[in-house]
């Protein structure tokens, strides 16, 4: 399953390259061509008027695009400074610099010459792409620091555009790579206004710091297509590599192989909702059980419920202890309440067959939630385990132990520190080598330790299946998503989508995806309450 699009890793994007050029199909110096075509017509249809413009060109074929760039600029009457390194580059690149010197010189690219020369409209940074191993240091690192200064305001002059990525950030992981050796040495963090990358987004696109260091990040077509499939598909019928995908409800779908997002929707909703069951019993459309906690902690319950109910199942039951009932006796109506007071409780609900998904953590209290789990864990009913049933079980004498891949974990940083500390630490270690230790990495690990679903929540939401399937979400875009609640209505959505029998790992990615999306219809300002109202709408608008 593909939302959008798929996402490759720096060494399968090198692979892929390298497979289209020994192809004989197409060459080196074709592509990047292609690629420096693809960031000058991007250029040229955000600032149609020819302005000026500083290219710093790096040492490799990043630096080659940076020639091609400034050929094709110079062509449609921009003023340029160039600057490039005093190396020899690969021969695609070496081309590309005796192409421009035909037409203009090159500065040394040094801190001393980018402070010389006048400010530009626009700062193209074609140092490192995909090919950087370790930190920036020494002189390209103090241009850096300079370029980051000159470009600190994103909206001011000069604007600043990336080649590919932001120079000194890892792309696969989305983290700075650091010299060790303190802030003078390291390069300050660039901020893009554009970013124009090469046939697929890298993870450190969109994950950690990518979002924020890109810009408005566009993905050109330098026709490698042909080969992106044949080399994904082999891989993932090798085993070799499990599908990392980008679950990109606003992107436009790139070409026919992909469903975009809507389809996706229309199809996991349809299989188990009203599409898949025209004279559908409210049974037939799942009963979800959500558990609530005590007396004056009912709200993250009742935002989960909401959301269930919202979402699809065709029914669904709260289940506050007694002392709690009378806290929930408002609206919704169509929502049932049913005391539970202990784990036996639990275990005669369970034994109901047309329980179909069930939500434990929200306002839950964790002792509540450890004297619960055992009995949930038993019944391996689709499950979605949030906040308190988190810190239960990671505090369970088993763990990682007995779970199984139809329970999805939603934690948040610190509750996934409590789960994998060792995993949390290594996201922390500063980085100081690429391909750094992403949270990628960290969540597959995650959940093939555990056997279950893992969604680890943020702006850039990761989501892993025990046997490695991922998908990143980034919802850098909605940062008024991060509010009290959202986490209550986002385990309520995925338990409401479990019900209606859609397995766990889409369910999870679903969830994301059209919880992101309810946000964003809504717009700033918004409360957690507001989002399952959003929901019939955004079905709607799906056509679902
Ligand atoms: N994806 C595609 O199909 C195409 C991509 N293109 C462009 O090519 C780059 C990748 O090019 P590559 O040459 O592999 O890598 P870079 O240009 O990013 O940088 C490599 C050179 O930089 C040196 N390096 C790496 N890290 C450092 C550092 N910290 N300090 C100094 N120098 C560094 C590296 O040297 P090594 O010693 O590590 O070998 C290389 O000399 C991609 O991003 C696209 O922009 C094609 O143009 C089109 C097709
Ligand atoms: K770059």
């Amino acid at each position: 399953m593909l939302f959008g699009t798929e996402i490759l890793t720096t060494a399968q994007m090198r692979a892929i390259e390298s497979a289209a050029m020994e192809s004989g199909e197409v060459t080196g110096l074709t592509l990047m061509e292609r690629a420096g075509a693809a960031v000058a017509g991007q250029i040229r249809l955000r600032w149609p008027k020819p302005g000026s413009a500083t290219i710093l060109c790096g040492p490799g074929n990043n630096g080659g695009d940076g020639y091609v760039i400034a050929r094709l600029l110079a062509q449609a009457g921009w003023h340029l400074h160039v600057l490039g390194v005093d190396n020899i580059p690969g021969p695609d690149a070496a081309e590309m610099k005796r192409r421009w010197k035909r037409i203009g010189p090159i500065a040394p690219l040094t801190e001393g010459e980018l402070r010389r020369i006048p400010d530009s409209d626009i700062c193209i940074d074609a140092i490192f792409g995909t090919g950087l191993t370790r930190p920036p240091e020494g002189e390209i690192a103090a241009v850096l620091r300079r370029l980051g200064q000159m470009t600190a305001n994103g909206d001011g002059r000069p604007r600043l555009v990336t080649v590919d990525c932001p120079s000194g950030l890892c792309m696969d992981s989305g983290v700075w790579l650091h010299s060790g050796l303190g802030d003078d040495a390291d390069p300050m963090p660039l901020n893009a206004t554009l970013t124009v990358a090469f046939d697929s987004p890298k993870p450190g696109h969109l994950l950690q710091r990518g979002p924020a260091a890109c810009g408005k990040l566009v993905i050109a077509d330098i026709g490698l297509r042909h080969w992106r499939e044949r080399q994904v598909d082999q891989a993932a019928n090798a085993r070799r590599s499990p599908m990392l995908g980008a679950i990109w409800p606003e992107f436009p779908v790139r070409d026919s192989r992909m469903g975009d997002f809507s389809t996706r929707a229309r199809i996991a909703l349809g299989k188990g909702g009203s599409a898949g069951h025209p004279a559908g019993h409210k049974y037939s459309h799942g009963h979800a059980l959500v558990v609530a906690g005590p007396a004056g902690h009912g709200g993250a319950a009742r935002l989960a419920a909401r959301a269930a109910l919202r979402g699809g199942a065709g029914l669904v039951t709260l289940c506050p202890p007694s002392a709690a009932m009378a806290e929930h006796a408002g609206p919704p109506d169509a929502l049932m309440r049913r005391k539970l007071d202990d784990a036996g409780q639990v275990r005669a609900m369970l034994t109901d067959p047309r329980v179909a998904g069930l939500c434990l953590g929200p306002g839950c209290g964790v002792d509540r939630a450890a004297s619960l789990l055992p009995v949930v864990l038993d019944h391996a009913r689709p499950c979605v385990l949030d906040a308190d049933a988190l810190t239960a079980l990671a505090q369970a004498p088993h763990w990682p132990e007995g779970l199984s891949d139809n329970c999805v974990l939603t934690p948040h940083a610190g509750e996934f520190a409590r789960l994998f500390p060792d995993l949390a630490g290594r996201l922390a270690e500063t980085p100081r080598r690429g391909p750094a230790f992403s949270r990628v990495d960290a969540l597959r690990e995650a959940a093939r330790r555990c056997g279950a679903v893992v969604l680890l929540k943020g702006p850039d939401t990761v989501i892993a299946a025990p046997d490695g399937q991922a998908y990143i979400h980034s919802a850098s875009d909605v940062p008024w998503l991060a509010t009290a609640g959202t986490g209550d209505v986002l385990a309520g959505l995925i338990v409401g989508f479990l019900a209606r029998g859609i397995a766990a790992f889409e369910a999870a990615a679903l969830g994301v995806a059209i919880h992101a999306k309810a946000a964003r219809r809504f717009g700033p300002g918004l409360i957690a309450d507001d989002l399952p109202e959003q929901l019939p709408f955004l079905f709607r608008e799906l056509g679902l």
